[in-house]
């Protein structure tokens, strides 16, 4: 049972757009979020950082969408715009590392990144919370492989090792069971060619989902 999924694909789709300019607009808010947290906290660059962010600021204001503008209906079209803007895989979410995807099989995802200081936990360690909504996401996509609509209804993780920032993460999630319309996933982070951490979870349709629409 093999569905069509839309992968994240690191922004291709927004370039294509003519979203070339604010693609490199969020690179560089990455960028500063990832110098903000490397900053002494008496930085004599502080008062400069204040008003210039300001003016920026002052600029978006106008031209930002009300909240609730951005929250599409939740049975439609989620694939486009939405992701793009994803905390895990929206190359236009500065939170994002990015995390672009590719297939692995028929029901399987894959990916490789590489998380810097704003993804901290322990000292040197990517966040535990940060372990689990990776694994959260790509175990999501390859769920989504099977069904359209689905939620994640439950994930446990295995933090087997220290997940470390700054080196070459490798993602992989894969469908291990479909049970009626629970789909069963697995998946796991390795670093230096170590599985670091592990999850299974359960992903499900709710029972009012509209047909599928492919
Ligand atoms: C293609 C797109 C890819 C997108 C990727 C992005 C990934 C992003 C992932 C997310 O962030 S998802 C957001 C977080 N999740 C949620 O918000 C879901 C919140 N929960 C719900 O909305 C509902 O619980 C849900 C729609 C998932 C299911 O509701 P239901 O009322 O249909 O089912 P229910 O909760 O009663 O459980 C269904 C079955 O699973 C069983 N179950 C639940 N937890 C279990 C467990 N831990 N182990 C074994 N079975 C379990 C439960 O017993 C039951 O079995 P039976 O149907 O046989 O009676």
């Amino acid at each position: 049972m093999t569905r069509q999924v839309a992968l994240p694909d690191g922004g291709e789709k927004v370039r294509a757009a003519g979203g070339e300019k604010l693609l490199e607009a969020a690179g560089q808010v990455r960028e500063l979020l990832d110098a903000m947290v490397r900053l002494d906290v008496r930085t004599p660059a502080a008062p400069e950082l204040v008003e210039r962010l300001d003016e920026v600021l002052e600029l978006l204001r106008v031209e930002i969408a009300p909240e609730s503008a951005m929250v599409p209906d939740l049975f439609k079209d989620r694939k486009g715009d939405y992701m793009d803007r994803s905390p895990v895989s929206g190359a236009l979410n500065p939170m994002a590392p990015p995390v672009s995807l590719r297939m692995d099989g028929e029901n399987g995802v894959r990916t490789s990144t590489r998380l810097g200081l704003p993804y901290q936990g322990p000292p040197g360690r990517v966040h535990g919370g940060w372990v689990a909504t990776l694994l959260d996401h790509v175990m999501g996509f390859a769920a989504g492989t099977v069904d359209q609509w689905i939620f994640t209804r439950s994930l446990t993780v295995d933090y087997d090792h220290a997940v470390p920032l700054f080196e070459e993460l490798e993602l992989t999630a894969w469908v291990e069971e479909i049970d009626g319309r629970k789909i069963w996933v697995r998946g796991q982070i390795e670093a230096g060619g170590k599985v670091v951490a592990q999850a299974r979870g359960l992903w499900l349709p709710p029972r009012n989902r509209p047909a599928p629409q492919d």
